[in-house]
């Protein structure tokens, strides 16, 4: 569902053209789970953007369900994001003003995927029904990432691509989030592809894919 061909990613800076992904070759298929680690700046923010269609590449391939997105205008990638794909972030982005039953309608709605009895179900698994009417300041910061999750998976995306999404929580609740959205992604038959930092979190995931010097290992 995700390929990416020789993908090539470059940004100006002061000194010139600096090469950040030099010819990176991926797939992620159905039910797959990869996690992409590399030291800073190596460049994997910069390709789980080019994966969600939110940048570019300067050259290659870049195949979301069979269908090219690196010669594509912002409106029909935006299109093609909606219709595939789920994003998860350290940052929980929840909308402040929505309430917690709100938030997790907010992409299914989106997507024209609404679904109120899996979304019931994402609420009890991840032990959200006693929170429906909360609002996101008044939930832990453990709560509200599996808000964020629950919003995702809500929307039944084939691909969910996640940037650190336990970064911002303590190592025992972080596990426990990741063990939840682990066991949901599974279910859902959704591939996964998730940057970490952390050999500890990455060997929980089917594979390892390593960026060094602009390329996977
Ligand atoms: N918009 C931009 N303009 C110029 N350079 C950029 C831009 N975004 C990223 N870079 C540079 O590209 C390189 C890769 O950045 P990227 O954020 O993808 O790395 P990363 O592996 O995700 O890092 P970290 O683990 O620290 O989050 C870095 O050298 C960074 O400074």
């Amino acid at each position: 569902m995700l390929e990416l061909c020789d993908i090539e990613k470059s940004y100006i800076g002061g000194t010139g053209r600096v090469p950040v992904l030099r010819g990176v070759s991926l797939r992620v298929g159905p039910g797959e789970t990869v996690a992409l680690t590399g030291e800073s700046g190596s460049g994997k923010s910069t390709l789980l953007h080019l994966c969600a269609g939110l940048d570019l590449p300067d050259a290659g391939a870049l195949c979301l369900q069979g269908r090219d997105i690196s010669q594509t205008d912002d409106s029909t990638r935006a299109r093609l994001r909606r219709g595939t794909v789920g994003l998860v972030f350290q940052q929980f982005n929840l909308i402040p003003s929505l309430d917690v039953a709100a938030n997790l309608a907010f992409q299914a709605r989106l997507a024209g995927r609404h679904d109120p009895a899996w979304q019931a179900t994402l609420a009890v698994r991840l032990g959200l029904d006693g929170l429906l009417d909360r609002y996101p300041e008044q939930l832990s910061g453990g709560q509200q990432q599996r808000v964020a999750i629950g919003r995702t998976l809500a929307a039944k995306p084939a691909l969910i691509l996640a940037d650190e999404p336990t970064g911002n929580l303590d190592e025992e609740t972080g596990d426990a989030v990741l063990e939840l959205m682990l066991a949901l992604v599974a279910e859902t038959g959704a591939g996964l592809l998730m940057v970490t930092h952390s050999p500890r979190l990455a060997a929980r995931l089917g594979r390892r894919a390593h960026l060094k010097g602009g390329r996977l290992d």
